[in-house]
């Protein structure tokens, strides 16, 4: 595990967030900081996982990298330009956000019409990316048709199908159970390997994280800042081995799953700030 500076001197940058603050207004008016001096430079082709606890702005970064919302302090570049929503730009969430009325086929050409291709191109295009994520046979059915962890096979291969220089990642897997958790994150490192878009990929899993990163961003919260940058010294592709046992899998985990746990305990607006969930427990005791 080695720790980097954000900076990167002279490597060229996919995205770059400069000195960026963001507050929101909460529901009775009053302001809330999300953001707070947030910098941080990736290099083209680069999967950075953003990691931290829940409600540290891990979901404001990828809007404000996607240009749906504006620093309040900074700057936020994409490929040395302001950062604005376009088909440069792919985007994956946890809800899938497939259209319901619409065919796997359909729901990957929709999105491929967003760039400058020719009908049969982009017919290809939208059936060569069904195949790699194995669904050739389902091109005809529709999202109801379809598993949880299809529904977001069919969404990577619409993100992947248009080649965009960056890719966001919003929890794209949080709801799909353990197992298909595992398959859905080797069919992603799969397409990245061979397309290598930048990758921006939001994250709880201390696992998941260090599974698929180059980098690590840990962010503590409230207002969320980057706690640590970590680069992911493991071979790649990961799943090819037991990486869970090797010791560098093991050092990094640990440290990581710690330092969550510190960022959570020690957060006056966590509701486990104060509590002793490392002590001595007992069945008498009060929090049993
Ligand atoms: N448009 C908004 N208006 C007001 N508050 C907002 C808005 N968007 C986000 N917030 C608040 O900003 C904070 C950070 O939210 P954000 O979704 O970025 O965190 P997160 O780290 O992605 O959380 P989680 O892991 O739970 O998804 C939260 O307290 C959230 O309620």
């Amino acid at each position: 595990m080695r720790g980097t500076p954000c900076g990167t001197g002279t490597v060229p940058r996919a995205l770059s967030l400069r000195g960026v603050d963001k507050t929101f207004a909460t529901r009775d008016g009053q302001p809330l900081r999300v953001l707070s001096d947030i910098t941080l430079d990736v290099g083209p082709g680069t999967f950075v996982a953003l990691l931290g606890p829940s409600g540290c702005g891990k979901t404001t970064v990828l809007r404000l990298a996607n240009g749906l919302i504006q620093p309040d302090a900074g700057s936020v570049e994409v490929f040395g330009a302001p950062a604005r929503p376009g088909p440069d730009m792919g985007f994956v969430f946890q809800s899938f956000r497939l259209i319901p009325w619409a065919t796997v086929r359909a729901n990957v050409d929709f999105a491929l019409r967003a760039l400058p291709l020719a009908d049969a191109e982009r017919a290809e295009r939208a059936d060569r990316y069904i195949a790699m994520v194995g669904l050739s046979r389902f091109a005809d059915s529709y999202p109801r048709e379809l598993s949880g962890g299809m529904k977001q096979r069919v969404a990577l291969a619409r993100a992947f199908a248009c080649e965009p220089r960056i890719l966001l990642m919003d929890e794209p897997f949080a709801s799909i159970d353990a197992q298909t958790r595992e398959l859905m994150q080797i069919e992603l490192m799969r397409l990245w390997m061979l397309q290598r878009s930048m990758v921006l990929f939001v994250t709880h899993s201390v696992d998941e994280a260090i599974l698929l990163a180059d980098r690590i961003v840990l962010m503590g919260p409230r207002p969320g800042r980057i706690m640590e940058t970590l680069d992911v010294d493991l071979p790649r592709p990961r799943w090819t081995y037991d990486v869970r046992s090797d010791p560098r899998y093991r050092t990094l985990r640990a440290h990581l799953a710690r330092r969550m746990f510190e960022l959570v305990m020690n957060d006056p607006h966590s509701e486990f700030f104060g509590r002793d969930l490392t002590g001595h427990w007992t069945p008498d005791s009060p929090d049993g």
